[in-house]
């Protein structure tokens, strides 16, 4: 469990977390979502001790991190910024960062297993590339067995297969009863691993709520459809409530109207439709919906700004 309660950090004029207070709960994974620059590796840093709160306090399972006799045992962590000697291969790596836990060969070749790494133990952690430099420190995460595991980006660079693999891992290490916190910009990778999320911006909390409910809550369903007459359907549909936007060639998104009408408006007018599809939300549509406001930096060809938007009124 960890317990964060009105945890803010300044760097001079920056707050980089301002007054977050939230628990991540054993026996699920909890993502944290957040822009750029919104806070989410400083508060992580925070939680296992790396960095000093400016006011406010952290808990991990019932304690500060610093004061738990056995820290390795209770978190694992991997952090965005790799602590990894690069002259030293995986192995002795992780039998040196062992050592300081009484933790002896078998266990390093047991995660050096579960983490596929066994066959390149023995190389230079220097020549690994982003992916297996990613395995290696979930290997180092998980070395001493720990109930609450944080980690910041860990499919970053991963091949499609460890993608998977880390998903799987997760879930199962959630399973098996322990607190499971972690970060992604990759939202249906974060869609189809966790089970809450936690979502910050601008160093404040934004939402903290199941999965279901975040997309649920957050977004707005839509109906997809596609006719030749795209131009005149979207007069047709325009109007108070409805929000119509020209997404593709012959492709409007629409919301405020079921697939029923928008069917119906077009028998009416003898409209030809080539697709007429509803659109469930997904956590990419709920989190930009909910972070729009709160993004610092945007990149000057956002799609959703881009689109032309038919006025409803
Ligand atoms: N050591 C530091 N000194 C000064 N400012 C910092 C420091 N660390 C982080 N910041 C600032 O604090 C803010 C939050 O940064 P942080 O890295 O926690 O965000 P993040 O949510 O992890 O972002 P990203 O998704 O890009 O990794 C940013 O504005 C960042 O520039």
């Amino acid at each position: 469990m960890i317990e964060v309660r009105n945890l803010s950090k300044q760097y001079g004029d920056k707050t980089a977390v301002d007054d977050l207070t939230f628990t991540v709960r054993p026996g699920i994974v909890t993502g944290f979502l957040g822009p750029n620059g919104a806070g989410k590796s400083t508060t992580m840093r925070m939680i296992i001790g790396l960095d000093a709160p400016t006011t406010g306090s952290v808990r991990v399972n019932g304690k500060p991190f610093a004061q738990h006799a056995r820290p390795l045992h209770e978190v694992g962590a991997l952090l965005e910024a790799r602590s990894i000697h690069p002259g030293r291969s995986a192995r002795n790596h992780l039998l040196a960062i062992g050592a300081t836990a009484g933790i002896g060969r078998s266990r390093v070749d047991e995660v050096l297993d579960l983490v596929g790494l066994s066959d390149v133990a023995t190389r230079r952690a220097g020549s690994f590339s982003l992916g297996m430099g990613q395995r290696l420190g979930v290997a180092t995460a998980l070395l001493a067995d720990p109930r609450t595991l944080i980690l910041d980006e860990p499919v970053n660079g991963l091949d499609p297969d460890g993608v998977r693999w880390i998903r799987t891992l997760l879930k199962q290490l959630a399973a098996e009863g322990r607190t499971v916190f972690l970060s992604s910009h990759l939202m249906s990778e974060m869609a189809l691993t966790a089970d809450h999320v936690i979502v910050v911006g601008r160093g404040r909390l934004l939402r903290d709520q199941s999965m279901a409910d975040f997309i649920a809550d957050a977004s707005v369903a839509s109906v997809r459809v596609r006719s030749p007459q795209s131009a005149v359907l979207a007069g047709l549909l325009a109007s108070d409530g409805v929000t119509v936007r020209d997404v593709a060639r012959d492709t409007l998104e629409v919301e405020g109207l079921s697939t029923d009408r928008i069917g119906t408006i077009a028998a009416e007018a003898s409209l030809t439709l080539f697709e007429l599809a509803s659109r469930d939300a997904s956590l990419e549509d709920a989190y930009m919906a909910l972070t729009e406001d709160s993004v610092a930096f945007r990149s000057r060809t956002s799609p959703q700004h881009d689109d032309e938007t038919v006025d409803a009124a």
